[in-house]
């Protein structure tokens, strides 16, 4: 299989000895949206200035369309880059800012004419070709550093923190707009960004970064659902977490025991569970069945087997179609879960006690 861009066994330590890239490996189709997503410090700018070439790579192996750039200039890549404050020349009018990287390449002018009204023409940027960039609105220089990165035709579109100076609205328009884009022109674009919920609107693919490492690489759903590490499961969505040791399996399910008695998940990451092994179950907010206390119990077991913990609701709110809810578990600990109204509203009430259910293919077992 021939890949857009393939990273192996990459490492960056930089001169001062900050290792900020330990052993990354990636390999990504033509036409993926690929997210880099972790706090502030894991190493997602360093990765994406390591692929566009602006910085060095201290070990490993960079391919792009299967030829190693490893050595090759920023300028010689088929990379584009867009920069969080766009980087945009304030003297040059729109049209002008979108023309100069053609004019670097010394396309004959009236190709780099043409093709400059087409990009112009497709982000909506036509009526405002003569205006300097300096007064135009936020979104529109997020969409002239779009269409500047995009006249030169790259194989692979990078962008560090792109909608990071648009406030809420207009991110999330841009959103949409950035991945109809992407589909359209079947460019792979390779994204980094610290906000979980944009990467999991726009990718096909996030990667999940914590102290220079990938955590997990996942399609956006599963990283939700079937978080993979502990450092996942706390950073992405809200999911409960309920610690123990293993005392067997049953049906592809691992039982724990734990503070809560005998609980069960999936072995999704199909490791050994042998007894005595400290793993932990979990649970994500939406795998949660809230069920009321006067359910007969043979009900409980035959829906939930031994997965039902004990709790009192706190506080019920609905907003829209949805309702909110706070529980408390007898040691205290509380969690949110949250349903349809239709499924909760004459069924449950606050104060009252309740038991917090799941069917366990909907819960993982990790280690700790
Ligand atoms: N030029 C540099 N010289 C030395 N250390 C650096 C340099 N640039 C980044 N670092 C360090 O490398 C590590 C990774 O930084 P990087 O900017 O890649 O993280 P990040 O995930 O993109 O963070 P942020 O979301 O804050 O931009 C950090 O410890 C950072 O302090």
């Amino acid at each position: 299989m021939a890949y857009d861009l393939q990273l192996t066994n990459v490492y960056k330590t930089y001169d001062n000895g900050t290792p900020a890239v330990i052993d990354f490996n990636l390999d990504v189709e033509k036409g993926e949206f690929i997210a880099f997503l972790g706090p502030s410090g894991c190493g997602k700018s360093t990765t994406l200035r390591m692929i566009s070439g602006f910085e060095t790579i201290t070990s490993g192996d960079l391919m792009i369309r299967g030829k190693r750039v490893n050595d090759q200039l920023p300028e010689k890549r088929p990379t584009s880059m867009i920069f969080q404050n766009y980087a945009l020349f304030p003297h040059m009018n729109v049209r002008q800012n979108v023309l100069f990287g053609l004019e670097v390449k010394n396309m004959p002018r009236d190709q780099a004419n043409r093709k400059v009204d087409e990009i112009l023409e497709k982000l909506g940027l036509s009526a405002i070709a003569n205006m300097p960039t300096a007064r135009l609105s936020g979104g529109q220089r997020q969409r002239i550093a779009l269409a500047r990165s995009l006249v030169v035709e790259p194989d692979i579109l990078l962008l560090d923190e792109p909608l990071g100076a648009l406030d809420a609205n207009l991110r999330k328009s841009i959103q949409n707009e950035l991945k109809l884009l992407q589909r359209d022109l079947g460019i792979t674009f390779v994204f980094v960004t610290h906000a979980q919920s944009e990467a999991l609107a726009l990718s096909d693919r996030i990667v999940v970064m914590n102290a220079g490492r990938i955590e997990q690489i996942s399609p956006p759903r599963e990283l939700y659902t079937r978080p993979c590490s502990q450092f996942v499961a706390r950073f992405i969505g809200s999911n409960t977490i309920l610690p123990g040791t293993v005392v067997g399996q049953e049906d592809g399910n691992v039982i724990l025991q734990t503070a809560f008695g005998h609980l069960t998940g999936a072995n999704r990451a199909g490791v050994d569970v042998h007894a005595g092994r400290e793993m932990s179950i979990i649970l994500p907010a939406e795998a949660v069945d809230l069920v009321p206390a006067d359910v007969p119990e043979d009900e409980m077991r035959a829906n939930f087997g031994s997965n039902a913990i004990s709790c009192t609701i706190e506080k019920l709110q609905i907003v829209g179609h949805i309702m909110h809810m706070i529980v408390r578990f007898a040691d205290g600990n509380q969690i949110n879960v949250e349903g349809h109204v239709d499924k909760y509203r004459d069924r449950l009430k606050a104060g009252s006690r309740a038991f917090v259910a799941w069917n366990p293919s909907n819960a993982t077992v990790i280690d700790n």
